[in-house]
């Protein structure tokens, strides 16, 4: 795909649900007692994955235009699955379906794609066994994973990485265990899955970085309003921002204070958003307004990296067009999602002529001249084809971007929004 500069980008839209959000709705709906009606569910491929492994195990699921209906089978009418359950590239699959396996009284093999199958799984299969899971991963980190049926008890487990995936592994794994399950954060990572428990009736405390589930008899389905997606949004919020004359809107954001680190940071660059029409249901949601404006580098690092750590990628392109030194530390992570995120982004930047550098935790950017054309290779990693689609945007000349279609794990019509504001 060939990307030219653009004039001012222009316009409101809103940004497909939220992938964190779809996934659970369909997990938990699948375990609840009754019908779940999910609206804003995002046709995404990772999320599709998870309806897949679901309907494997024998749960009803409908996919209709304007919602997904989930027959519940309650939290133990799953059946064994015939095959194994493919979880194409979404590690958030993999790793919240490892709770729910554990727990479960079959056997059933998990695994994905090349991605997936090098993602680490160490980090669920070690919490999962000291509840008494029986389960077993290629050399003890890897998929294909195998869950065996075991009788699980309560832990209480102190997280070694900020994680949601592995937080919501051990709660779920919690459902089906003998006593109270307890997990304590190093830092908060995002909270949608004690959300929604609570939401279906599932007694779930938090006190400052612990949380504490309480086995459940039932969950009871309630309809699921999924709100904008805002690591979604984070790739116009850092377009408009850069593209001189831009001013657009994005409706019915999901603004959950464990997911808006990509606000704080685009503020304290100087960038010009502005908040209207916040509404909290079980969720926050807002619409975000974004103008063109000077930014200028900043630190970023601690406690704010699970608060957006998906959103890294698109910081590193508004990084690049600031004026000064943007340092990122603190987010090895990054280096065991889809692809290694900071070694993709430090080598695509520079093949645009932008000052970037690789450290251990991070990287560091010397952002404000102008970033010229180049041919960008995506790593078949979506969110590193949007990231860079966004700097193409302001570029002194076309870009190339191989492989687009990845954009389709988490936003299928990206380029299309994206030209219908101006791109
Ligand atoms: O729980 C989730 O829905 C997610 C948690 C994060 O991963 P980690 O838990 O590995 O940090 C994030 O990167 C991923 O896109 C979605
Ligand atoms: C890391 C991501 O997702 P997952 O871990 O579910 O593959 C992502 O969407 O950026």
């Amino acid at each position: 795909m060939q990307i030219q500069p653009c004039g001012p980008l222009r316009g409101e839209i809103t940004v497909p649900g939220d992938k964190s959000i779809s996934h659970r709705a369909v997990m938990l709906g699948a375990l609840a007692n009754g019908t779940t009606h999910i609206t804003g569910f995002l046709m995404g491929e990772d999320c599709l994955s998870t309806i897949d492994c679901f309907r494997k195990m024998g749960v009803e699921i409908e996919i209709t235009d304007s919602e997904v209906i989930v027959e519940g089978v309650g939290l133990h009418g799953l059946c064994a699955p015939e095959e194994t359950l493919y979880t194409g590239n979404s590690g958030t699959t993999t790793r919240l379906l490892c709770g729910i396996l554990a727990g479960q009284p079959f056997t059933a093999t998990l695994n994905g794609d090349a991605s997936i199958q090098k993602r680490p799984m160490g980090r669920v299969i070690k919490p999962l066994r000291e509840m008494g899971a029986s389960i077993e991963g290629k050399n003890d980190n890897y998929c294909p994973l195998t869950l065996y049926p075991s009788e699980l008890y309560g832990i209480e487990y102190r997280l070694p990485v900020a994680s949601a995936q592995l937080k919501s592994a051990i709660l779920l794994a919690g459902l089906y265990a003998e006593g109270q399950t307890t997990v304590i954060e190093p830092a908060p990572s995002r909270d949608h899955t004690e959300r929604m428990f609570r939401a279906l009736g599932v007694e779930v405390e938090t006190h400052g970085s612990t949380i504490t589930l309480e086995p459940p008899e039932d969950l009871y389905a309630v309809d699921i309003r999924v709100p904008g997606d805002i690591s979604s949004a984070a790739f116009f919020l850092v377009a408009g921002a850069i593209v001189e004359g831009s001013e657009l809107t994005i409706r019915n954001v999901g603004v959950n204070p464990t997911r808006t680190g990509i606000l704080d940071v685009l503020h304290e660059m100087g960038a010009d958003i502005s908040i209207s029409n916040f509404h909290d249901d079980a969720e926050p949601v807002c619409d975000l307004t974004v103008k063109h404006s000077m930014l200028r580098g900043v630190e970023i690092g601690g406690s704010i990296i699970p608060r957006l750590i998906d959103e890294l990628p698109v910081i590193a392109v508004a990084a690049a067009y600031a004026e000064g030194e943007t340092v990122i530390r603190d987010a090895q992570e990054l280096k065991v999602k889809e692809s290694n995120r900071i070694a993709a982004m430090v080598t695509e930047l520079k093949k645009a002529g932008v000052d970037a550098e690789e450290t251990d935790d991070g990287m560091i950017i010397r952002g404000g001249k102008r970033p010229h054309g180049a041919a960008f290779e995506t790593y078949k990693d979506h969110r590193i084809a949007m990231s860079l689609a966004v700097l193409a945007l302001a570029a002194r000349s076309a870009c190339r971007i191989d492989e687009p279609e990845v954009v389709a794990i988490s936003y299928p019509d990206f380029f299309h929004t994206l030209e219908r504001l101006g791109g």
